[in-house]
């Protein structure tokens, strides 16, 4: 039982030395923290148990225990899941896997203030114990290992953990938390319980923590040996939507996507027919900062009957969707289904088209309500009609800056939709310097006569406005849009009309504005483009 230390990977190192050192904008989110990863290891378990039921062993109910220890001044979290061996435990506690992590770090800029908000949006998983903790202590054994394979991990968040084998009757994980002097509020049953419910009612596994009741000698509150669940333990998305509110919609999203925004839109449905399948769909205020990633497409989590099985699955949106965050969960799919299965599967592709048009509408939607009402439309309204116009109003606005140009990658991507996505489209023109006008806005004002849809592609809108090839589009008093996303010229090679016109790229040679212009302006213009 011989007791090894190891250095942290230089990243943690880091990492560490940030979470302990900064001032933390929310310390509750340990526990959600801590809590995510115990219900992973269940979603684990419950998904390796599926080729080998014997992981169970004599425990099938999985389950999650928070409690705490005022003497000791310890909060402690144990799951029953997948639990792990010495060497899981040193690589997976001792270095960083996750890509997201990895781009945290080099987005740090070394401000105190900034960054410890940053780590709030991404939560940094295990290591956000030390924002409460002096020194954790992991007990661990891995299911289907022999119990005298257990390990105890153990570090101070400094340089180096500790790593012995123990002896642990239980598979599963306990973290134990030894927490600093400053965190003792945390020793508080009604305060871990009411976190609990803020941020991790939704976890579909039972948490449970033992019951208090007054102990006269002692003149307080002890803890008992019965233990009470304290979450609603049910997946949200299964329950019904009448008894979903906004505030629960909105904290799943920040749980499933780390953001600490609230989204612009969800949109929840059971789909039915001859595939089934619930969609809870969200799309987020703001960017992630690897958007341009194509292959990060980590949005969508799928389950299947509610067993988590996988989490990039790229197969249910289209790449230009990849912002996307929500859940489908499928009652069709076998639960051993793989990557490769995923690809080839029917039920798939109905599920990911069923998707690509439910974006597409929760898009158009919010490009209805973007302007408010006008005149007698506006009067028409109740005053909480008003109210909800006002606050749904600027949405797409919102989203089109953060996501219009990943949008148009669609053009090009998926044929069957790109009439929808045209019309979602929203550009600057020589009308507006801000990207508002909609090909439909911009069909609506053409001029009698005019044939095309005429537009400019550059790299700023400032070089855009001052081209001159813009002049006789000027004189004639013909609107152009104004392009100055780097995929625009690409995307645009795909659309060759809207709604029956088609579309022009003003750079592209001699221009004939047909009956706008006569003969001899013409001529004119045929050589200044020369
Ligand atoms: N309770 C646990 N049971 C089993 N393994 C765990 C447990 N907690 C953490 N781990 C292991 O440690 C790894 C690192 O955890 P960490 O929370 O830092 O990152 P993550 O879980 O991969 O990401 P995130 O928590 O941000 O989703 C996990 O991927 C998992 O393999």
């Amino acid at each position: 039982m011989s007791k090894h230390t190891h250095a942290f990977q230089a990243e943690v190192a880091r990492l560490l030395h940030l979470v302990t050192h900064s001032l933390y904008s929310n310390p509750d989110i340990f526990l959600r923290e801590l809590i995510s990863n115990a219900s992973d290891a269940c979603d684990k378990l419950r998904f390796e148990a599926l080729a080998d039921p014997s992981l169970y062993e004599d425990a099938p109910n999985l389950e999650i225990r928070v409690t705490f220890d005022k003497a000791a001044k310890t909060i402690t979290i144990t799951d029953n899941g997948i639990g792990m061996s010495e060497a899981e435990a040193i690589e997976h506690l001792g270095t960083i896997a996750k890509s997201g992590t990895r781009d945290f770090l080099q987005r740090l800029s070394g401000d105190q203030k900034q960054d410890a908000q940053l780590i709030g949006q991404f939560g940094v998983g295990f290591y956000s114990g030390f924002i409460v903790a002096e020194r954790i202590t992991v007990e661990s054994r891995r299911a289907g290992l022999p119990p005298e394979q257990g390990v105890r991990w153990s570090s101070d968040g400094s340089g180096a953990f500790d790593t012995e084998t123990i002896t642990r009757a239980a598979r599963g994980t306990s973290v134990i938390l030894h927490l600093r002097d400053d965190a003792s509020e945390y020793l508080n049953r009604w305060k871990l319980k009411s976190i609990i419910g803020k941020y991790s009612d939704h976890i579909s596994l039972p948490i449970l923590m033992p019951q208090e009741a007054w102990d006269k000698d002692k003149g307080e509150y002890v803890l008992r040996d019965e233990w009470e669940q304290v979450n609603a333990a049910s997946a949200l998305w299964t329950r019904p939507k009448k008894d979903i509110s906004a505030e629960q919609y909105i904290e799943f999203y920040k749980n499933l996507s780390y953001d600490s925004e609230a989204p612009l839109a969800w949109s929840h449905n059971r789909v039915e027919g001859s595939t089934e399948y619930t969609q809870l769909l969200y799309i987020p205020a703001k960017a992630p900062f690897d958007l341009w990633n194509r292959d990060k497409r980590g949005g969508v989590k799928l389950y299947v009957k509610r067993v988590f099985i996988m989490d990039d699955a790229e197969s249910l949106m289209p790449a230009y969707l990849r912002w996307v965050k929500g859940v489908i969960d499928s009652a069709d799919l076998p639960l051993n289904v793989s990557r490769e299965l995923l690809q080839e599967s029917r039920d798939v592709k109905a599920i990911r088209d069923g998707n690509t048009r439910r974006v597409l509408s929760m898009l158009e939607d919010l490009a209805a309500k973007d302007r408010l009402p006008e005149g007698e439309a506006w009067e028409a309204l109740s005053d909480d009609d008003k109210a909800r116009a006002q606050e749904e109003a600027g949405r797409y606005t919102r989203f089109w800056a953060e996501f219009g140009a990943v949008l148009k990658e669609g053009l090009g991507e998926d044929m069957a939709n790109r009439e929808r996505i045209a019309r979602l489209l929203r550009f600057a023109s020589t009308r507006s310097d801000t990207p508002s006008v909609s090909l439909a806005d911009y069909k609506a004002r053409m001029k009698d006569g005019q044939k095309a849809i005429y537009y400019l592609t550059a790299d700023t809108l400032a070089a855009a406005k001052n081209s001159p090839q813009l002049e006789v589009f000027r004189q004639k008093g013909i609107e152009v849009l104004l392009m100055t996303d780097r995929v625009d010229e690409w995307a645009m090679s795909f659309l060759h009309e809207f709604d029956g016109v088609p579309l022009r790229s003003v750079a592209k040679g001699a221009v004939d504005l047909g009956e706008l212009q006569d003969e001899a302006e013409k001529k004119d213009c045929a050589t200044s483009f020369l």
